[in-house]
């Protein structure tokens, strides 16, 4: 989070200073509209297990929901997809919303959006602190008062903070029973069991942030211990965080200023039992499970969006309370909080719906006037001034007699008192229908108790036949399950019998065979040295035989090699005679060559003489 270099208190002075001449130079106060901003979580564990495929598509100010053929968008200040963590959130809605705070300023928050889309989460998210220090996972309540304190025990000279918790649910029942239109004046009661009262802290004075969120977690913890305790529905409950700033400005005159600023943090019910125009659906009214005050602001909000004359803020608590931040002087901002799965397809069109009409919002934002201790003590003064005049003209006239002021906010009073008895009157009337409606119930339930009586005493009677029955035959089944026995024992021992006499057999047989095995071995050893003297004749025989063919056959050999000597012999002579055959045939060839070249020359000479 980061300030940059100019501080909180000197942005807001500034503020203040534009503001002031915006009043001297008697301009109209501002009106801006009702900010509005969509937070889209990721899938929960419960719509991936449905196989809910994601609808959404988001951009920084757009979002797409897809609807073949075409997809609706809309347009918004701002829009956070999944992957806005709780950090950015903060830091881009919430902490310029605290630079109006400490201004002075009065401002609103509300998350508002179907079950289980993030209004809690966005809100509160993790309270736990490690350290003295927030979770990742906390939400904006916790990151407020962690970055208030910071901020003004860094810039204020003096100042203190309250907090309040007050939660609304059970509307209906709660309009019936509670007759305290302020919460600050209830009184703190174990919530957990009063069914539809409006609950919560008075106003706290807290010293630090862990101050703060203390006081949240109980109010939270009260508030879940209800929900279970009373209706399993949780969505039905409304709580509202209010954080109170006094700052003590010393003027350079000397003069004590006093700034003061509030913050109300909203998370409001589910919004799934509200129908699109902000009226209430048939699902709602069948399970008798209708949201007044949610009803009632949604009427609101299309009333100022149609810029009616009559806005029907008196007729729902949440309404009257937050009156002055729709289309007063408080700066509002709704977070609509959706879900990204096709299953709530309904439900996301009809928050995004309700929130657009919301965007048309007009607010007129005035800092809450700055008192001195001069002004309050001048107040003080002429208050006392009045009472006195009150006083003195009661005396002189010897009645009731009072000035024309405190007359006339008498008649606002009785009026306003009128108003309320009209209510009540018309809540009377309500309740006496449902008494007679619950008169009714109860004759129905009277027979339906007679009804039962009797249906109990037709099912002992039939209880005490079943019970007999079971017990004869439990007595059946005991019979059978003797004489199953006595079978049994029967056939254990014929089984024994039989055992023993084929063991006994077997003994019988195996000595038997023992017998014959020793017989057939000696026998196949006798068969054994047989076969070996057969063989070692025959072999005997054999190689007789063998060695006499052998003798004969070396004596051709030898006979043929002597024979081969001899002709080898032969040869060697003839190969004499042939190389002496030869030499004296080379001797002839020389001398027919020599005689034959001389009868060459001889005839060359006489053929030249011729010539
Ligand atoms: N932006 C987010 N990121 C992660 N988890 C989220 C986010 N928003 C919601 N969740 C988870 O979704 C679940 C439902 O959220 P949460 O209880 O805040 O819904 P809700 O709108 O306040 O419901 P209800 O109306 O019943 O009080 C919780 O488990 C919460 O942690």
């Amino acid at each position: 989070m980061s300030f940059g270099s100019e501080s909180g208190l000197e942005r807001a002075r500034k503020r203040r200073r534009s503001n002031e001449t915006i009043m001297k130079n008697g301009e109209k106060e501002k009106e801006i509209n009702i900010q509005v901003v969509v937070r889209c979580r990721g899938r929960i564990d419960r719509e991936i297990a449905a196989n809910s495929p994601v609808i959404i598509k988001t951009t920084p100010r757009e979002i797409y929901v897809r609807q073949p053929p075409a997809d609706k968008a809309y347009t918004f200040d701002r829009v956070y997809g999944p992957d806005a963590d709780q950090a950015r959130i903060f830091d881009h809605i919430v902490i310029p919303i605290l630079h109006e705070v400490k201004a002075g300023y009065n401002c609103t928050l509300f998350a508002y959006g179907q079950t289980s889309t993030g209004k809690t989460y966005t809100m509160e998210g993790d309270l736990n602190t490690i350290d003295g220090l927030i979770s990742k996972e906390a939400g904006i309540i916790p990151r407020t008062l962690f970055s208030l304190f910071r901020d003004l025990e860094a810039d204020a000279q003096d100042f203190s903070v309250k907090v309040s918790y007050i939660e609304l649910y059970n509307e209906d029942l709660k309009d019936l029973l509670s007759s305290v239109d302020d919460p600050r004046k209830l009184k703190i009661q174990d919530e957990g069991t009063k069914k539809g009262i409006l609950t919560g802290h008075e106003e706290v004075l807290v010293k630090n942030a862990n101050d703060g969120i203390r006081v949240l977690k109980q109010g939270s913890i009260k508030r879940h211990a209800s929900q279970t305790n009373y209706n399993k529905n949780s969505s039905r409950s409304h709580s509202v965080f209010s954080i109170t700033v006094h700052i003590k400005e010393t003027m350079p005159d000397g003069e004590d200023l006093l700034k003061v600023g509030k913050l109300n943090l909203v998370d409001l019910a589910g919004s799934e039992c509200i129908g699109r125009s902000g009226a209430e659906n048939n699902r709602a009214k069948e399970a008798g499970n209708i949201n007044k005050s949610l009803l009632t602001l949604g009427r609101c909000i299309n009333a100022l969006n149609e810029r009616c004359l009559h806005i029907p803020f008196r007729e729902s608590k949440l309404t009257r309370l937050l009156q002055d931040s729709l289309g007063g002087k408080t700066k509002t901002c709704i977070i609509a909080t959706i879900s990204p799965a096709k299953i709530s397809y309904d439900e996301t069109i009809s928050t995004l719906d309700y929130a657009h009409r919301a965007k048309n919002i007009r607010n007129k934002p005035v800092a809450n006037q700055r008192v001195t201790k001069k002004a309050l003590i001048k107040e003080y003064i002429s208050e006392i001034e009045r009472l006195k005049m009150d006083l003195l003209a009661t005396r002189e006239k010897n009645g009731c007699f009072m000035t024309n002021e405190s007359y006339q906010a008498l008649m606002d009073e009785n009026q306003s008192r009128k108003d309320e008895i009209e209510e009540l009157r018309k809540v009377n009337e309500s309740l006496m229908v449902q008494v007679q409606e619950l008169r009714k119930d109860q004759v129905m339930l009277e027979s339906l108790r007679n009804e039962l009586a009797n249906q109990y005493t037709k099912m002992q009677v039939y209880q005490a036949k079943i019970d007999d029955q079971i017990s004869s035959l439990v007595t059946e089944t005991e019979g059978h399950v003797n004489s199953q026995n006595q079978a049994i024992s029967a056939c254990q021992n014929i089984v024994k019998e039989k055992t023993d006499k084929e063991v006994r057999c077997l003994k019988e047989h195996k000595v038997m065979l023992n017998k014959i095995i020793e017989e057939e071995n000696s026998k196949s050893i006798k068969m054994k040295e047989e076969l070996l003297t057969n063989i070692s004749k025959y072999l005997n025989n054999f190689t007789n035989v063998q060695t006499a063919s052998l003798k004969n056959s070396f004596g051709k050999v030898y006979d043929s090699i002597k024979e081969n000597t001899r002709l080898e012999a032969n040869i060697t002579a003839l190969e004499g005679m042939m190389t002496s055959n030869t030499r004296y045939f080379n001797d002839l060839k020389e001398i027919a060559f020599k005689t034959g070249q001389k009868k060459l020359v001889d005839s060359q000479q006489n053929f030249q003489l011729k010539r």
